[in-house]
């Protein structure tokens, strides 16, 4: 740094050479969340780290505080150093105290102080865990370090305050021995117990011979807290500590010293931890709201290095105060507790109000006095406030929200220490106060050793002063002429002295960088070590690879030989497979060829595939044009249906209209049914009058012939043909009295032809007789075997018999019936033929008149009425002889025959279609003409 020089006030109180120094060391370290801090929601980001100098706080507007802005804010600091939550404890003591830790070698103080809120890791950070050592056992492992195997074994100093060191005898190390046995009182081999007890021993023996050749370091330790403004060692028997005594502070102008605070030897750093292990027990804790193990005083480790070698004229002393404080709190509990906090924040305060005042007296050129008298703590540290060492400041930060308040208290603070510069001052003459009046050992602070002048100086002083007193003669240069004289060699001492000084100091810058080269050349060996104890590592591993390798080339081999044998197998396997391999060759040419047919019968295949893919294509194109096609021709047929459905619904309509007109025609054939009653009633009085005449006609025959007249006869001629017109049957009425007369004649020819036909029908076959059942034979029912009597038996047509007369007067009304004008002459001219009465015109064909009310333009496409055509038809059907007749012939004559015997129908009863066979059947055979016959004569 830059030496630059300005004069400030009283240099016991304050600096009064301000140079530009480096400031005081402000390190900033923020402990992770722990325990339910997260789930407290403490985590709300309150801190930023902007790089690793600055830190910035951000700031919620509160009610009460009207200073804030009304938004967001962040405030911003800049400290030292800025370590977050993954900073790991290596990482810190090698940026925060390895360099400090190395200059207490050069006579540098240094304190190392921890502030910040309780529970936010300062106890942590400076004791740390076992596995995670904090920054204090460090710093002794470090020094350790570098003390090396140059450790004092002799313990020939101990320090005396903070500058002075006092000679070793056996009286005065009577107490650190007594220490060390109750601090180490768990070592088993008592070795420590009673190290420097046989030190001490030893010591007696060799004080002549002893010699320094090299640097030697000594190494105390004292451990005291700070408890309610009181300072209590804690090194003391545990025994002791219920009523331990506070100690007592000492101060001259320049140091302050703690009046009979244990400081111990310790000659390795197992011995120095143990130590601090045992006064740390006994260091006051308690529960608190916020810590578990909450320090309640501000604890103090204090390490002095003591150095000397055969250069030196005095030994070394310098101290590394490392001071774990207890947390800034705020003052809630009650009794004890509250006592405890006030005197914790007191000295704290305390604490930064010196800080404060040195920052101002430097920024505002004051000369304000610093308030260190107002704790225990401040003036325990006066020595650093004032320039006599140098101090490091850590900052432990508590990331939970709820304290973000205190936190930026604590880094408002921390950025002010930063900037505050303490000036260091000269280090006063270390005093070596000589306490034995024993012979000792020759020692270093006896100086001049080398020289071989300081006893003889020493011894010649005391004997020498009164000369002094005396006059001295000297010449210009103030040397004395004498050179006999005392005067004249207690001068020249004199200058050897002062050059012994010179050469001595420049002996001291040689140390210095001496050290400097050795401080280089441990870490170089430290560096060698590890690399060494890397690479024994590396050896043992790679002892073990070798042996697991051997281990595996001695299976190696086994599976060598066995993998021989199956090589061997394998070799014959492999010549029979080589054979079948040859097999399968010319299986596969085999195959190879096969393949190739089955290849070309394939693309045969597939080109007829193809083919067919097409055709099939083609196919499905006609079936879908066939479907197009059969679809419009289902649309037309729909259409189609449709018109003929309209049609047909046209027609049902015409249907409708002609069953009108058919029940009009109805209602007109009703009437003609009357007339036709009435012409029946007319017919039935020519009937009557017709079996009267014919009675009268038998009764005047018979009167006329006086022969018997055989009228069986007659039944056995068939009817005369019914007369086809009406003419025809008037003559045919006109003319029986003619034919009667003939009867005689036809009656022995019938006679005569009977017989024959009953011969004839005896000869016949069966089949051809009609009134056998048709069960003979079947035949019956065959119309050409059937005799038709009108064209077989011509003898019929000539002889009247009852139902020919009543065919003939039906025929006669019928003839009436057409004569008769039933319709208007308008539709007569379209004649309509309704049925056939048989298939054959001579039965009984019956021609009706059509209606005279249905159209042309009908009866060409429609048929009437069935039942309609069936009543008309019944007027016209043959009707058997009413029973009338019968029973008048009955009553008249005996053995008359009157007609068939077949159903009568009646004119309202539904038309029976009379087949030609029912016609056959009755006709009269032989047998029944002789029985009528026979019935006839029996009548008469
Ligand atoms: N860097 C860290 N990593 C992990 N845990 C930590 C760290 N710092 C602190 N802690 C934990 O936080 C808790 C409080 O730490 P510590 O007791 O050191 O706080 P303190 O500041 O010394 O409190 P007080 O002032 O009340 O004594 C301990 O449980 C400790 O293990």
């Amino acid at each position: 740094m830059s030496t630059d020089t300005t004069a400030i006030g009283n240099p016991n109180e304050t600096t009064n050479i301000r140079r530009v120094e480096p400031p005081v060391n402000v390190y900033v370290r923020i402990r992770p969340f722990i325990g339910d801090e997260l789930t407290r929601g403490e985590n709300q980001n309150m801190l930023c780290i902007r790089d690793e100098r600055r830190i910035a706080v951000k700031l919620y507007p509160t009610a009460t505080n009207n200073i804030r802005p009304a938004q967001t804010s962040y405030n911003e600091y800049e400290v030292t150093r800025i370590f977050d939550h993954n900073c790991t404890q290596q990482e810190l003591f090698e940026q925060i105290l390895e360099q400090p830790t190395d200059e207490i070698f050069t006579g540098s103080n240094w304190l190392l102080c921890t502030l910040g809120l309780t529970n936010s890791g300062k106890t942590h950070t400076m004791f740390g865990t076992p596995k995670d050592p904090g920054l204090i056992p460090q710093c002794l492992q470090r020094i350790f370090l570098h003390v090396g195997y140059n450790i004092d074994t002799k313990v020939l100093y101990k320090p005396d305050g903070l500058e002075n060191l006092v000679q070793t005898n056996m009286n005065n190390l009577q107490d650190e021995i007594n220490y060390r046995k109750y601090i180490f009182k768990d070592d088993k081999d008592d070795h420590r117990r009673n190290h420097l007890q046989n030190i001490i021993q030893d010591q007696q023996s060799i004080l002549d011979d002893h010699s320094v050749e090299d640097e030697h370091y000594s190494i105390w330790i004292s451990f005291f807290e700070l408890y309610n403004e009181s300072v209590f060692d804690l090194l003391v028997k545990p025994s002791a500590m219920k009523k331990r005594k506070p100690l007592r502070l000492m101060q001259n102008s320049e140091s302050t010293v703690i009046k009979d605070l244990v400081q111990i030897p310790v000659f390795d750093l197992k011995e120095a931890e143990d130590t601090i292990r045992f006064g740390y027990s006994n260091r006051a804790t308690s529960k608190t709201e916020l810590n578990e193990a909450s320090s309640r005083s501000h604890a103090v480790l204090c390490i002095t290095l003591i150095t000397f070698d055969e250069f030196e004229e005095e030994p070394t002393m310098s101290h590394m105060y490392i001071c774990d404080l207890a947390g800034n709190e705020p003052s809630t509990g009650t009794g004890k507790q509250l006592a405890e906090t006030c005197n914790i924040n007191t000295s704290l305060m305390t604490f930064k109000d010196c800080i404060r005042v040195l920052n101002e007296n430097q920024t505002a050129k004051k000369q304000m006095l610093l308030p260190y008298r107002n704790s225990v703590l401040t003036s325990i540290f006066r020595p650093f406030f004032i320039g006599r060492g140098r101090t490091i400041i850590c900052c432990n930060v508590n990331p939970c929200a709820t304290f973000i308040s205190q936190t930026n208290d604590l880094l408002k603070f921390s950025a002010l220490a930063q900037k505050t510069i303490i000036v260091p001052m000269e280090a006063p003459q270390k005093k070596v106060v000589v306490e034995s009046k024993i012979k000792g050992p020759k020692r270093l602070g006896q100086g001049v050793r080398g020289i071989g002048l300081g006893k003889k100086k020493h011894q010649m002083g005391d004997g020498d002063e009164a000369e002094d007193q005396d006059g001295i003669m000297v010449d210009e240069s103030g040397l004395p002429s004498d050179i006999q004289s005392v005067h004249y060699w207690k001068y020249c001492t004199k200058k050897a002295m002062e050059l012994l000084q010179k050469q001595a100091s420049n002996r001291r810058l040689y140390l210095i960088e001496r050290h400097q080269e050795r401080t280089k050349a441990i870490e170089y060996i430290l560096h060698q070590r590890e690399q060494i104890a890397q690479l024994n590592n590396e050896k043992q591993s790679f002892n073990q690879q070798i042996d697991s390798l051997n281990k595996t080339i001695v299976s190696e081999q086994e599976n060598s030989k066995l993998i021989q044998a199956k090589s061997n197998e394998y070799e014959k396997k492999y010549n029979d497979l080589y054979k079948k391999t040859q097999q399968t060759n010319h299986d596969n040419d085999t195959l190879r060829s096969r393949l190739k047919n089955v290849q070309q019968k394939f693309d045969c295949l597939s080109t007829e595939y193809n083919t067919t893919i097409e055709q099939n294509r083609q196919y499905e194109q006609n079936q879908f044009n066939e479907k197009t096609s059969y679809n419009e021709e289902i649309k037309r047929l729909k259409h189609d249906y449709e018109q003929e459905k309209d049609e047909k619904n046209q027609k049902d309509k015409l249907i409708e209209q002609l069953n009108e007109k058919i029940r009009f025609e109805q209602n007109q054939n009703e009437k003609i049914q009357q007339e036709l009653i009435q012409l029946k009633q007319d017919l039935k009085n020519i009937h009557s009058k017709y079996d009267t005449l014919q009675v009268e006609l038998l009764q005047v025959r018979e009167e006329k012939t006086k022969e018997p007249i055989i009228i069986i006869e007659s039944s056995s001629h068939p009817p005369p043909p019914p007369p086809t017109t009406a003419a025809a049957a008037a003559a045919t009425a006109t003319t029986t009295a003619a034919a009667a007369a003939t009867t005689t004649t036809r009656l022995l020819r019938s006679k005569r032809s009977a017989h024959e036909e009953d011969a004839q029908d005896n000869k016949k076959p069966k089949h051809g007789t009609p009134d056998r059942p048709a069960g003979n034979s079947g035949l019956a029912s065959k119309p050409s075997t059937r005799r038709i009597p009108s064209k077989t038996n011509p003898d019929d047509e000539r002889k009247p018999t009852p139902s020919t007369l009543v065919k003939d007067a039906k025929t006669k009304s019928a003839s009436i019936l057409k004569k008769r004008p039933l319709v208007p002459s308008s539709s007569a001219d379209s004649p309509m033929v309704i049925s056939k009465l048989g298939t054959e015109p001579t039965t009984s064909p019956v021609d009706l008149q059509p209606p005279s009310l249905v159209s042309p333009a009908i009866q060409s496409t429609m048929s009437p009425k069935p039942s309609a055509i069936q009543r008309i038809q019944s007027f016209f059907r043959h009707t058997p002889p009413s029973n009338r007749i019968i029973n008048q012939l009955k009553t008249n004559s005996a053995g008359t025959a009157c007609g068939p015997s077949s159903p009568i129908k009646l004119p309202n009863s539904p038309i029976v279609m009379l087949q030609k066979s029912t016609l056959a059947m009755r006709k009269q055979t032989p047998k029944r003409r002789y029985k009528l016959r026979s019935r006839v004569n029996s009548n008469q």
